[in-house]
């Protein structure tokens, strides 16, 4: 090997396939937007991968699927990590930084029925339905609209999820459209659940890459990765739930909407909830403005829910 050439660009990643999906995405990315480019994965196993039986809201606090992945970045066994936007924790992680933020996917949550089944609404489940989804978000919409509703945690990887599915195990499960999507199972979704039905959590639908703040080789080929209308949403998005010092298994959910005016400047159309576990409460607010204020306008509206008193749903 020629000394001076610089090595690969080291990708760490989870072993799971949604996650190795979006690694092999951020590699192809970078081998198409940096000239002889070369790129390979690290996998890396996380504490969510080692623990698949206890309920993801009561183990090991937010970044049980991203932190020993920063890790091997911070060590140098990697250069960049990959991580679903949603599960990366809004507190800043000392040496790391945000260097892209890819376009989102279709960022909503969908409805699976059994064997694919459609669905046209809510209203259509039996009484009384059993739907499987952990997540307190989730579980706290699903019943302002269907108090009657059985919620139970579902663990596992997308293929065990479908199969307890149509094994009868449960009459619905939730998932990301986002994630169903990469992997090929968009045939699976039987209703897209969008706001005003459900709003998505914070940063679902995008894929944040870090690095080391200080290796400018990565830095500046992840700048061309970067799509500057999804790095305003989750801007913002993630300014708001940090200020809620909640996570992203907290009852939030958010939505933003980016506006170019004919000058090219941009507009954040930026709104969030907060729901009581069993859903019959909530309180929401809103803020516009420009899109590089986004992290003003995300804490704006942090400060207005808490004078609602969205603190005490989160307690
Ligand atoms: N917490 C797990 C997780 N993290 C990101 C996604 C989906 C992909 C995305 O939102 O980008 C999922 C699966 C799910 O919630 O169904």
């Amino acid at each position: 090997m020629n000394s001076s050439s610089p090595g690969p660009l080291r990708i760490a990643t989870r072993a799971s396939a949604l996650a190795t999906w979006q690694a092999e995405h951020v590699a192809a990315l970078l081998r198409a937007a940096v000239a002889d480019c070369r790129v390979e994965l690290v996998p890396v196993t996380t504490q969510g991968d080692r623990d698949r039986n206890s309920a993801l809201s009561t183990f090991g606090g937010v970044g049980v699927f991203t932190r020993e992945v920063q890790q091997a970045v911070l060590d140098g066994r990697a250069d960049l990590a990959v991580h679903s936007l949603k599960d990366l924790p809004t507190e800043p992680t000392d040496g790391l930084l945000l260097g892209a933020v890819l376009p989102r996917a279709p960022r909503c949550d969908a409805l699976l029925l059994p064997h694919g089944r459609p669905c046209s609404s809510l209203e259509e489940l039996p009484q009384e339905a059993r739907v499987g989804t952990g997540s307190l978000r989730r579980q706290a919409q699903l019943l302002a609209h269907r108090p009657d509703l059985r919620l139970g945690e579902i663990r596992g990887n997308l293929d065990t999820r479908l199969r307890k599915l149509d094994e009868g195990e449960f009459d619905a499960i939730i998932l990301a459209e986002a994630g169903l999507r990469r992997l090929g199972w968009e045939n699976r979704i039987s209703l897209v659940l969008a706001p005003p039905v459900m709003f998505p959590a914070t940063g679902q639908g995008a894929i944040g890459v870090e690095c080391r703040a200080d290796d400018e080789r990565t830095r500046s080929a992840l700048a061309h990765l970067d799509d500057p209308v999804t790095r305003i949403e989750v801007t913002a998005e993630r300014a708001c739930l940090g200020a809620l010092r909640a996570g992203c298994h907290a009852p939030v959910g958010a939505w933003s909407t980016v506006e170019k005016t004919p000058t090219g400047a941009t507009t954040l159309h930026f709104e969030a909830v907060i729901w009581s576990r069993d859903g019959s409460q909530r309180v929401n607010a809103k803020a516009s403005g420009p899109g590089p204020e986004a992290a003003l306008l995300g804490i704006q509206v942090a400060r207005e829910l808490r004078e609602q008193g969205g603190g005490d749903l989160l307690r």
